[in-house]
């Protein structure tokens, strides 16, 4: 039998040979799950957007649900009061692992796999181990500060739900907390300056994420390596690198393993405001948290139209949108969360053709003479005008100019009169846009600039 091929070697000259495989190009949207013990509790204070609070308090009124552990071992916190008034200040937080495991019994992975290729998703990346420590699969690698166990879901759920997701002909990727691992530091985190100091670096701790990034790669072949918050500096990322990419030539490796080496990077509740030559990710949550976050409400969520707004922005730009859903232990999904998605569904299958598959244009926006924003993709012999807001009416494009004779039609085939302007060019849209998010027109053959 032919050799198997040993592409890479462990070293970072052989692995920036890997190039971003075309299918994470032209995914553009993926949906990004955290899912797990601190889903059961579910709370945290809604103080705000990251980047938008003060990281002097972000750490004692964490919007992030998911830090809840966190949270409730900062005295003065709001989560603290919460917990004690809910559950008693001598309740262990690992004891919500017999609710979490009790409840998903009931979940059925394939209803998240059709709600997610509904949404028009491509891709899934799931939390496989947060910063508490609790692995989503029944890990063989002993946890050596748990030798009571209790750390490992006994169903799973990593393999059932990367099952369904892929025979919903999405690509499924892992999400892993390298930088962060609760059970072996377990010092609360109050400042940016004790991220550093509480991320585990001994040894052992390299060895024991070093053994689950490979227990994952080998069970589940997963498309993304989804690293978070660092990595142990003895754990040995560039042999872990080239065995995964020998394993998976089509796979793609974020940027949080804190090397020289990626395939994309990932701003987290942020987004570039240009085309970079450099693949991107976008992640955040539909709140302001990752982890379901039951006090949550409207006032506190991104609005539908905003939401495509965001992805059309972030695609202009040569980047992904990696949606957050936080799900309830039982695996049912928030009304709130389910409304977007389907939002952002519906206006994809009308419009999703000048998305999926598309590439940047030589630039990534523009303005209308009304102030509008419009932002361009291009994909074969096609220019792609989003006009964002409620466009409609005759609207004129500053600055483009069409080549005579082209052809432009409203995604779903409709063809709009066009005629050149002193300011541009003046396009006759339809006098109410139907459905809610941009209008998109497609311009053939797409101008040269
Ligand atoms: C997806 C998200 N990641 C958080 C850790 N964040 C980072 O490592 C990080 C934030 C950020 C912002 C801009 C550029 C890089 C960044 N890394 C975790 O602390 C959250 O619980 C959640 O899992």
């Amino acid at each position: 039998p032919a050799a198997f091929a040993q592409k890479y070697s462990p070293d970072w000259t052989s692995l920036k040979a890997h190039t971003v495989p075309n299918w994470f190009e032209d995914a553009k949207f993926g949906i990004f799950i955290h899912w797990g013990l601190y889903s059961v509790p579910a709370w945290a204070p809604p103080s705000g957007e990251l980047g938008k609070v003060d990281m002097s308090r972000w750490f004692y009124q964490n919007a992030y649900a998911e830090w809840y552990l966190n949270s409730i071992r900062l005295k003065d916190s709001p989560s603290y009061k919460h917990h004690v008034e809910t559950y008693g200040a001598d309740f262990d937080y690992y004891r919500f692992g017999q609710a979490f495991e009790q409840q998903n019994r009931a979940w059925k992975p394939q209803n998240w796999a059709s709600l997610f290729k509904d949404a028009g998703a491509r891709y899934v990346v799931l939390t496989t181990k947060h910063h508490d420590g609790y692995t989503l699969w029944p890990s063989k690698v002993p946890n050596p500060k748990r030798p009571q166990g209790g750390i490992n879901s006994p169903r799973d759920l990593v393999g059932d739900l990367t099952k369904a997701v892929r025979g919903a002909g999405l690509h499924m990727g892992l999400y892993y907390s390298g930088g962060l691992d609760w059970t072996f530091e377990t010092r609360p985190i109050a400042t940016m300056g004790d991220l550093r100091t509480t991320a585990p670096q001994t040894e052992e701790y390299a060895r024991y994420a070093d053994a689950h990034w490979r227990e994952l790669i080998r069970l589940y072949q997963p498309s993304v390596l989804w690293n978070d918050i660092g990595y142990p500096k003895l754990g040995k990322p560039e042999a872990l690198f080239a065995d995964y990419y020998n394993a998976v030539p089509e796979g793609v490796i974020n940027n949080r393993f804190s090397v020289e080496y990626s395939d994309f990077t990932t701003p987290e509740y942020a987004k570039y405001d240009k085309i970079t030559p450099k693949k991107w990710e976008s992640c955040r949550g539909l709140g302001f948290s990752f982890g379901y976050n039951q006090v949550e409400g409207p006032e506190h969520v991104i609005a539908p139209e905003a939401l495509i707004e965001l992805l059309v922005d972030i695609v202009s730009k040569n980047g992904n949108l990696l949606l957050n859903i936080g799900p309830k232990p039982d695996g049912t999904i928030s009304e709130i969360q389910l409304n977007r998605l389907n939002a952002l569904g519906a206006w994809l299958k009308t419009n999703g053709d000048g998305i999926f598959g598309s590439r940047p244009w030589v630039r990534p926006s523009a303005k209308t003479t009304a102030g509008g924003d419009v932002r361009f993709t291009k994909k074969g012999d096609a220019l792609y005008a989003f006009l964002l807001g409620r466009a409609a009416g005759p609207s004129t494009v500053v600055g483009l100019t069409l080549a005579p004779g082209s052809t432009v039609r409203l995604s779903g085939g409709r063809s709009v009169a066009w005629k050149k302007t002193g300011d541009g060019t003046t396009f006759e849209l339809p006098a109410n846009s139907p459905a809610a998010g941009p209008v998109a027109l497609s311009i053939t053959p797409a101008p040269a600039a």
